[in-house]
């Protein structure tokens, strides 16, 4: 398969550089990374080991492939589905965390695959990725069902040796990880605590409302998400993650912009398009963005 990756950071280089051992691929990112991989190659190391030797641009502009793989931050997903469009694609999958999907089909007139992504990345320098984690790539019809197309994407994942399950009910998952996310991201990155943490019986509530609140919502929309699944989602979480510090929280570490606004934001905005409220999620999206702007990150 010809595959462009657009989001050469952490996990698109982890994901773009396991593709390219049986694929041609091409990791739309930006300079130092860019040029190193096409230099010298791009290494992954740590729990996985490959050397391989990808196409790499910083303009993203009128690429062609049969897949576009979207591994940006949520908050660059605009901007990457504008670019996206000048080029020609025969599907987009995302692999980004919270509902970002929508954005993608509201802009490209392409079909548009929903993905989640368990694998562990980290881009420590330029043309070198970590692979921290051993998870797994879910992927399938954004409104569920069954997919010829997904199921074509995920033959090419497997063939990479990515770990690839191919699902009918992408709606209920990406509810769920939105739950967990809701949860967990938020209240670590606020209390700086590792996911382990989220054990004591004080932060737990707070991540189990967050996820509950999810659910309601998720139900709203019509996706059969009880809130019991969200909360075990949280707790079966926690426990195989428990030394991880999340995503958000690393952001917050690294004092860059987070993923709130499609995570607890997307929760708060279509909770309102039903007349629910949802104060926990709220709470949290508010206290974040306070925080990202009294850093002008926002
Ligand atoms: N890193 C990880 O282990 C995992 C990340 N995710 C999700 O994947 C998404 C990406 O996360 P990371 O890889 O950690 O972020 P990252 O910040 O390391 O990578 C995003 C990359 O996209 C590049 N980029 C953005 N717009 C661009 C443009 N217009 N042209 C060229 N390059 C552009 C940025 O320069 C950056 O290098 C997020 O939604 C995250 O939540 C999900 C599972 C695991
Ligand atoms: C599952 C979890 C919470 C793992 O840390 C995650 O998705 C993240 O950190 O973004």
């Amino acid at each position: 398969m010809d595959i462009v990756v657009f989001g050469a950071g952490s996990l698109g280089s982890l994901v773009g550089g396991l593709l390219a051992r049986t694929h041609e691929v091409t990791l739309v990112g930006r300079d130092p990374h860019v040029g190193r991989v096409r230099e010298s190659g791009l290494r992954v190391t740590g729990e996985l080991d490959a050397h391989v030797h990808p196409d790499a641009v910083t303009d993203g502009r009128n690429l062609a492939a049969d897949l576009a793989v979207v591994t940006v931050k949520s908050f660059d997903t605009a901007a990457a589905a504008d670019t996206l469009a000048t080029g020609d694609f025969d599907a987009v999958l995302s692999l980004q965390n919270g509902l970002t999907e929508e954005l993608l089909t509201d802009r490209l007139d392409v079909p548009v695959l929903a993905g989640t992504a368990t694998y562990g990345a980290r881009l420590t320098d330029p043309g070198h990725v970590v692979c921290t984690g051993v998870g797994e790539v879910v992927l399938g019809a954004l409104d569920g069902g069954p997919s010829p197309v997904a199921e074509r994407v995920g033959d090419a994942f497997r063939d990479a040796g990515i770990e690839t399950l191919v699902a009918d009910d992408m709606p209920r998952r990406r509810w769920e990880k939105l739950a967990v996310n809701a949860g967990i991201n938020t209240v670590t990155a606020l209390a700086r605590v590792e996911n382990g943490a989220l054990a004591d019986a004080d932060a737990a509530d707070l991540a189990h409302a967050a996820a509950r609140e999810t659910a309601r919502v998720a139900r709203a929309e019509g996706v059969r998400l009880p809130n019991r699944a969200a909360r075990d989602a949280i707790d079966t979480v926690v426990e195989q993650t428990a030394k991880n510090r999340s995503s958000m929280l690393q952001d917050v570490d690294a004092e860059k912009r987070t993923e709130v606004d499609a995570i607890s934001g997307v929760v708060v905005d279509r909770a309102e398009r039903h007349g629910l409220d949802v104060p926990t999620n709220r709470t949290l999206a508010s206290l974040l963005r306070a925080w990202e702007a009294a850093r002008g990150l926002r």
